[in-house]
């Protein structure tokens, strides 16, 4: 039963609730249907827990920026939580532990002279390593999801750690493996039992197996503990080199003063971080380099503007995006395409709140539907088309729509849309404006249509590349 005023939606089945509304590989278009009868804010149940879905600009802004506090939580009892020990900062619910958190994570990005290196140095350094790979690699065919994958990973190991991994080394494998089997669990049926009814954790079936996901981190804690053991050794203090370093000094810094920050939650940080860092980047990567081999016209494009501004130069930087008006606009495109997390991460609202006329208790699921803003009709010129317009004025000059939220808003955006959008931009320019990136001629017909999970992503492709004259 809805509560007094509870928006509307379709109705909830015992146990299941609204689940069989909604197809468990991709419910995106259910969600649509469903907005498109009971309007932009609806509600769903999840087995028994009561969710609200906001879709469309408008509602997610007056929820996300304008009544920001109210729907700043996470939910919380949940199997991500567990599997998480209700630690990190991405699952963190709104409270002083996430925002002491939140903000030391904010203030270490934004100052990145973390040691000798900047952050642009790190990921500089990173893209020379695709660079080599893909000189070596020239009029060949191959697979970009493990150069992607690698490159992303690699930026946030190297913010995080100081240390860059290769691929197929130890460090690597174990834990996109662990990541894997996390994923699978969460995206698997286990976990929707194990939110939806309470009893279900105590029974000693075989799926119980399942809720030990716990485990996944006894071996990603024996990669990553001892690193961290390294830096407690081996750091200067007051003299960070990366992030770990600098949690480190701001442990010893509190003391004891109370505060959320211990090194059980160095750990955890650390991994969120990792695991909000890598998917996405490189999923974005997918999508971007598959449109950009399938529209050459636009390939050549970003082509002939960066080596405009950058003519004469060996290095360049962030800075120079302003001089870079289509290049942004491709990258904005393919992220507003890409449509990485179209749900959001789930918030809860943290008080009882009114919203556009309904009364929403705390503690109840926020769904944001960031999809249906990146292709709402009336806010962008073409929003069913990849099309760099879409983010330029009559004037050639870059714009950024507000219903740009890729990146989420509000108090909990994303916390890495700074570091995102430097590497996003200084990974295509120095890989467009050394290669050109070709569909191959065997490919077929290429497949536009994402796989849905937490970040979407292509289906896999090939890529032919072929060095560009000296520029
Ligand atoms: C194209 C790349 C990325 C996209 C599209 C993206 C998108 C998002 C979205 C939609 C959220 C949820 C915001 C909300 O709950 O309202 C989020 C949260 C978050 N992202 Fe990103 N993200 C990207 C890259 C990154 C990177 C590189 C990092 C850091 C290394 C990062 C760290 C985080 C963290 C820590 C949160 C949780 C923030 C909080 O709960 O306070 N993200 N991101």
């Amino acid at each position: 039963r809805r509560p007094k005023n509870f928006p509307p939606g379709p109705t909830a089945l015992p146990f299941l609730g609204n689940m069989h509304n909604l197809s468990p590989s991709n419910p995106l278009n259910d969600i649509e249907k469903l907005r498109r009868v009971y309007g932009n804010v609806y509600s769903l149940y999840m087995g028994h827990r009561a969710a609200v879905v906001i879709s469309g600009t408008k509602a997610l802004k007056e929820a996300l920026v304008s009544k920001s506090v109210d729907f700043a939580g996470r939910p919380q009892d949940m199997f991500m939580n567990d599997v998480v020990e209700q630690r990190g900062v991405v699952l963190a619910d709104y409270g002083p532990a996430w925002k002491e958190h939140r903000r030391f994570a904010l203030t270490t990005m934004r100052n990145f002279g973390m040691g000798k290196q900047s952050m642009e140095d790190r990921i500089l350094g990173e893209i020379q390593y695709t660079i080599d790979f893909l000189e070596k690699n020239t009029g060949k065919t191959l697979s970009p999801n493990v150069m992607f994958h690698s490159i992303s990973s690699n930026v946030v190991s190297l913010v995080l750690f100081g240390m860059r991994y290769e691929h197929d080394g130890p460090f690597m494998t174990k834990l996109v493996n662990s990541f894997d089997d996390v994923n699978k669990t969460i995206n698997g049926p286990w976990a929707f039992l194990y939110d939806s009814f309470h009893w279900v954790r105590y029974l000693p079936l075989p799926f119980t197996k399942a809720f030990k996901a716990r485990q996944v981190w006894i071996t990603v804690k024996d990669i990553i503990i001892p690193i961290i053991n390294e830096h407690k050794k081996n750091r200067v203090p007051g003299e960070p080199q990366d992030f770990v370093d600098c949690y480190l000094d701001e442990l010893e810094k509190r003391g004891d003063d109370g505060s959320s920050f211990c090194p059980e939650e160095l750990f955890m940080f650390c991994l969120s971080l990792y695991g909000a860092g890598t998917d996405t980047i490189s999923s974005t990567l997918l999508t971007g380099f598959l449109y950009l081999m399938t529209k050459p016209h636009i390939q050549e494009r970003c082509q002939k503007e960066i080596d405009q501004v950058l003519e004469g130069k060996d290095v360049f930087t962030f800075e120079d995006r302003h001089n870079m008006p289509y290049v942004q606009a491709v990258i904005h495109e393919i992220q507003r395409t890409a449509n990485i997390v179209p749900l959001s991460v789930f918030h809860a609202t943290t008080k009882d709140t009114q919203f556009m006329g309904y009364s929403i208790p705390k503690g109840t699921i926020i769904i944001p539907n960031l999809s249906s803003a990146l292709s709402e009709e009336g806010q962008w010129k073409f929003p069913h088309e990849f099309n760099p317009e879409n983010f330029l004025n009559d004037k050639g000059e870059f714009v950024k729509p507000d219903a740009f939220l890729a990146f989420s808003a509000g108090s909990r955006v994303c916390l890495g849309e700074g570091l995102a959008r430097m590497e996003l931009f200084l990974i295509l320019v120095s890989l467009l404006r050394r290669f050109r990136f070709i569909w191959p001629e065997d490919a077929g017909e290429p497949d536009y249509e994402l796989l849905f999970g937490i970040t979407m992503t292509t289906k896999p492709y090939n890529m032919k590349v072929e060095l560009r004259a000296a520029q």
